[in-house]
């Protein structure tokens, strides 16, 4: 018998097993029969696990970047799946009161297991990812210290660091408003200096000026960072950052002159209702001057304002520290959602019985795995990227902790941009894995639904995606404009090959000439240097160049999309040539890298075609090389997604569980629901069986 052959018993084998554990459990329902009997331990994909063609435990390295990253994020993975404190099914049911206390007693649960096992900062870093709750917790720790270290002068760092790290003070980010967000130097709230006290008087003069979003703010906050504009003399100074206290440290109740509380129900059920983001206004509440973040400006006792030679963005500093950790939040999510589609899609068969055999995987289906795979190629490409952006943003880091400002911009526009690029692609990703999962994936206990719920706001919160595309695009246009005499680096170095990037077209003949770096590099290049000199030369067409920016704002978001593209696909190519031990790993990674930029090729080819580097033939062999890599992927797919190391507790999935024992735990599931606590449903008796038994002499529907 040929190797098909047997895989075609094993899998057949493996069907009626699965058949048989279902069957186990529709009879224990309905007629009595043992529900324990189902194929508890049986693995359902270890026929797909067989064929890999790469090591899968030099794989997980890979993906964590380093033995050491693997080892301690298995080990928080592991503390948290083990522990039931950190139950999360039930959380889609309950009410937000409930939700609230459960998310407070997590964190402070894991708060203990920070100080018990004296845990380091990168371990309680990958605890928060697993223990996967959004709380206040994540805005003490991911946005108020960071601020107060970025923004505060030593003397400040010194006061107010060793509360806030040891959480007797609890932190929040106060900076969006009811009537502004995006716009920052719009914020309405105002600090004005009082000489006569040596205060600042914090106000919300309007409803618009009332702080709304702030995660943390609304139940969980002693303390917030706040962002008002500076008034000193009767004169506006920008807007800064300010220490605000908010409630009592001793009972908690709001402090005179603050009115605070939380904003309300948001999107899903559980999800980010998880976080009580808030609503705060100030009623002339003072603060001492030396609560005023003083890095970058500092107001004198005598009201002077002196400026240091901090350039004023560092105000916006703690927003690009967390944009480059949302980058690499993007991959987990994404890989996430693509594990569960993954396996599932591995497990569900439709269609294409011959002769009484088994059906067809629905991940054999060509257009399942035009679908999923490219997914999977950007879950590596991000994290990848995410892995690179974090080595850019420490060295700016260090860069400005030396005084050296030179790669701010940079920094500022790589985040953003990615940001923007990464968030958009995986809201999109997760929604696309849960149609790939068909009817299943819309239940609960997908893991889905959920999952998109707190995901989605990603592409909203720490700016706008469109917004924050068009910083990419200022960059972009100012990089272009200063090209005659300033020689780009970093990013955008290719621009310095403008000339020949904007003559030279594609060379590739053939669809295996597509597998080749310098060719993919070149064409990803060529498309966003023509595009962002494409609309720098239409730019130049207005007189006053605002009204041109506004005017093409579309174009110039398109073109931040390529650079952005660009950035990844480069970062992707440079990753391979690292060295990357384990028997087949760099090679599979190799396949992903092509999936994941020729996919993006085809997807755009619109930009390639109409900027003239790519002809349709061209186009069209890169098309059939993706293709033929989509069945190169086929047999490593469900251990590519092994390779993530996500707990059946981190993935909340049915569908996604390792061992693909997906019918007979799904059914399982239902009837946990409460719903079915009883057989007749409350409100029965008074809702349905006076209509069931109604006595019309006449209907007139
Ligand atoms: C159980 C225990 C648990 C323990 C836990 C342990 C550990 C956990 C640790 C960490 C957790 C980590 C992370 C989690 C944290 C949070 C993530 C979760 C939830 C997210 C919560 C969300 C928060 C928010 O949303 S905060 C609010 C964000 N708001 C925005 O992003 C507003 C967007 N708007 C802007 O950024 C700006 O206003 C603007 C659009 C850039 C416009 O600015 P403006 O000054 O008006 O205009 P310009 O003229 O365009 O710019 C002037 C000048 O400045 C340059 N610029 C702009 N921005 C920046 C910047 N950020 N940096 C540097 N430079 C900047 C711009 O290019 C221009 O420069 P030029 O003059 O040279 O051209
Ligand atoms: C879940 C969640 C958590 C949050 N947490 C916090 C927090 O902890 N702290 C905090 O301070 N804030 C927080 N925020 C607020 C968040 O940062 C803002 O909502 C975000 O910056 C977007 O601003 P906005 O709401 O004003 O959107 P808007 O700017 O009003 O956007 C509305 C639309 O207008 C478009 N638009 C706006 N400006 C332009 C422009 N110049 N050109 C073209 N189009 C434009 C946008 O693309 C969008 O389509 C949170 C928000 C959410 C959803």
């Amino acid at each position: 018998m040929g190797l098909s052959g047997i895989s075609l018993l094993t899998t057949t084998y493996s069907l009626i097993l699965q058949h048989q554990s279902l069957l186990l459990c529709l009879r224990a329902k309905g007629f009595g029969l043992d529900l324990k009997k189902d194929m508890e331990g049986v693995d359902y994909l270890s026929d797909e696990r067989k064929k890999a063609q790469f090591d899968v435990e030099a794989m997980k390295i890979a993906w964590a970047g380093s033995l050491e990253a693997f080892q301690l994020s298995d080990r928080m993975a592991k503390l948290v799946a083990n522990d039931p404190a950190f139950e999360k099914f039930t959380r889609p049911m309950l009410g937000r009161k409930e939700l609230i206390k459960n998310t407070l007693r997590k964190a402070a649960h894991g708060w203990k297991l920070i100080v018990d096992l004296r845990l380091t900062e990168e371990e309680a870093k990958w605890l928060r990812l697993y223990i996967d709750e959004p709380a206040y917790t994540d805005l003490h720790w991911g946005m108020f210290i960071p601020a107060i270290e970025g923004q505060g002068t030593e003397e400040q760092k010194k006061k107010w660091l060793p509360l806030a790290k040891k959480m007797q003070i609890i932190g929040c980010y106060a900076q969006t408003e009811l009537g502004h967000g995006s716009n920052v130097q719009g914020l309405e709230t105002t600090a004005t200096f009082d000489p006569q006290t040596d205060e600042f008087i914090m106000h919300s003069p309007t409803l618009t000026s009332s702080k709304w979003w702030p995660g943390g703010l609304g139940k969980a906050s002693t303390h917030a960072v706040v962002y008002a504009r500076l008034i000193v003399g009767g004169e506006f100074h920008g807007v800064h950052g300010f220490i605000v206290q908010l409630r009592s440290l001793d009972d908690h109740s709001p402090l005179p002159g603050v009115t605070v509380g939380d904003i309300g129900m948001k999107f899903g059920n559980g999800a980010y209702n998880t976080m009580d983001n808030g609503v705060l206004r100030f009623d002339h509440v003072r603060i001492p001057r030396d609560q005023m973040l003083m890095r970058v400006s500092q107001v004198t006792r005598e009201g002077k304002i002196m400026q240091s030679d901090v350039p004023r963005q560092l105000i916006y500093g703690t927003m690009v520290y967390v944009r480059q950790t949302i980058v690499a939040d993007a991959s987990k999510a994404l890989s996430r959602a693509v594990c569960i589609a993954t396996r599932y899609s591995a497990i569900r068969r439709q269609f294409g019985s011959r002769n009484g055999g088994p059906e067809t995987q629905v991940i054999d289906y060509k257009t399942q795995q035009s679908r999923l795979f490219p997914l999977l190629a950007s879950a590596y490409a991000f994290r990848f990227v995410g892995e690179w952006l974090k080595w850019l943003y420490t060295d700016v880091k260090e860069r400005l902790a030396a005084n050296d400002f030179s790669t701010l911009p940079e920094a500022h526009a790589c985040t953003a941009g990615l940001k923007s690029l990464t968030t958009s692609f995986t809201a999109d990703g997760i929604e696309e894995c849960r149609k790939l999962c068909g009817g299943h994936g819309y239940l609960v206990s997908s893991g889905l639904p959920e999952l998109f719920a707190v995901y989605i706001p990603a592409c909203t919160y720490e700016g706008d995606n469109v917004v924050l595309l068009l910083q990419v695009a200022r960059f972009l246009v100012k990089t272009v404009s200063e090209l005659g005499y300033k020689k780009p680096v970093g990013t955008t170095a290719y621009m310095g090959r403008v000339a020949s990037l904007m003559q030279n077209n594609c060379a590739v003949q053939t669809a295996e000439g597509w597998l080749n770096p310098g060719a993919v590099v070149e064409a990803f290049e060529s498309r966003a240097a023509r595009m962002a000199v494409r609309c720098g030369q239409q730019l130049a067409k207005y007189e006053n160049p605002e009204e041109g920016f506004a005017e093409l704002s579309a174009d110039l978001v398109e073109a931040s999309i390529a650079h952005c593209q660009l950035i990844v696909v480069s970062k992707f190519i440079e990753k391979l040539q690292q060295d990357i031990p384990g028997k087949g790993v760099k090679q599979t990674l190799e396949v992903l890298c092509y999936v994941y930029a020729l996919f993006l090729l085809h997807k755009h080819q619109g930009d390639f075609l109409a900027t003239g580097y790519l002809t349709p033939k061209q186009a069209s062999l890169a098309n059939d090389q993706l293709r033929t890599l989509y069945s190169k992927v086929r047999p490593n797919a469900i251990t590519l997604v092994d390779s993530f190391n996500y707990t059946d507790h981190y993935l909340g999935s049915i569908l996604g569980r390792y061992d693909g024992n997906v019918y007979p735990k799904l059914y399982e599931a239902a009837w946990k629901d409460p719903l079915n606590d009883s057989d007749v449903v409350d409100g029965f008796y008074e809702y349905v069986q006076p209509i069931l038994k109604q006595k019309l002499r006449t209907a007139k529907l």
